[in-house]
């Protein structure tokens, strides 16, 4: 069936509409991250860079890592970016846009999201790293989606009972990381834990500055949950996204967590940088090793 023009949309040079991208500019292995700035910060560690390609908060490099092959995407923040992203470059693989027909063959691609987040339990410190297993999603992409029968369920009515959730948020819904991925990257000395993905930075995430939330304490409810035995341990604003369009759409996918904050004990990092970049050296070497 040919989709239709208004649905996939083709810029006159034959790239999708927001990256700007045609299928020969990406890699099968791509490295996420929010900040278009992350990118030149991974990029500048390759052999050689293939294509360069910015619109918006969107900044593609394709290029070598010690040969391999890798593209680098920035998203901008929020699931709402990530539905955009994720679509767009699943589109790049799996529709063919000659004919706007999906194509036969399916191919998977194989995501990793180099991220910054905020920790909620006092033992994860600021400049740790954090593999996320799980995330929680308080923002409502997914549910505009059908063929959700990954989500679990019983996580997010134990979450909603131990919070006193509000009924005008939307349902929290929990989705995992790809299997595979989380034990590679499981031995590598990260720590582990459940990652809540927030509609915001300041509000959806308890911070006060001038604008008190409706409840002072959800912080510490979400801390306090535990759900057979694991913790909600840390805050951001895309994993849940990743984690549910990766599994909508056949692809695989795994959310890295710089922790640059420490909410329960209000500290932040003095070098935020040089975190972000130890979690860069050691992922690019992971790929090479693992054969990713
Ligand atoms: O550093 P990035 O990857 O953007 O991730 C985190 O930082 C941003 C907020 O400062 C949000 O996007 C959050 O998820
Ligand atoms: O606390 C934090 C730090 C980084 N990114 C977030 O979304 N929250």
């Amino acid at each position: 069936m040919k989709i239709k023009e208004s649905e996939l949309i083709l810029n006159t040079d034959g790239s999708i509409y927001h990256l700007n991208c045609t299928p020969k500019d990406i890699a099968t292995t791509i490295i996420t991250v929010g900040d278009p700035e992350r990118v030149d910060a991974i990029a500048k560690y390759f052999d050689e860079v293939e294509v360069t390609i910015h619109k918006r908060e969107f900044k593609t490099v394709t290029g070598t890592y010690k040969g391999k092959r890798l593209t680098i995407i920035s998203t901008g923040i929020g699931t709402d970016n990530i539905d955009i992203v994720f679509n767009e470059l699943d589109a790049l693989v799996n529709i063919d846009f000659e004919t706007r027909a999906l194509k036969k063959m399916h191919t998977a691609l194989t995501f990793i999201r180099i991220g910054t987040s905020g920790a909620i339990q006092e033992d994860i410190p600021v400049d740790s790293l954090l593999i996320s297993e799980k995330a929680i999603g308080f923002d409502n992409l997914l549910h505009f989606y059908d063929n959700t029968d990954f989500l679990d369920t019983s996580f997010s009515e134990a979450f909603i009972k131990h919070t006193n959730w509000n009924s005008n948020l939307s349902y929290p819904y929990v989705v995992p990381a790809n299997k595979e991925l989380l034990n590679i990257f499981s031995t590598e000395g990260f720590f582990k834990g459940i990652t809540a993905t927030n509609v915001g930075f300041y509000g959806p995430q308890g911070r006060t500055l001038r604008l008190p939330t409706y409840d002072k304490n959800l912080n510490d409810k979400i801390a306090s949950f535990q759900f057979n035995n694991q913790k909600i341990t840390n805050l951001e604003m895309e994993t849940s996204g990743i984690y549910g369009m990766s599994m909508l759409l056949g692809h695989q996918a795994i959310s890295l967590n710089a922790i640059l904050a420490n909410r329960a004990s209000g500290s932040f990092s003095k070098n935020p940088e040089e975190t972000i970049d130890v979690l860069i050296r050691k992922t690019l070497e992971m790929l090479v090793n693992k054969e990713l």
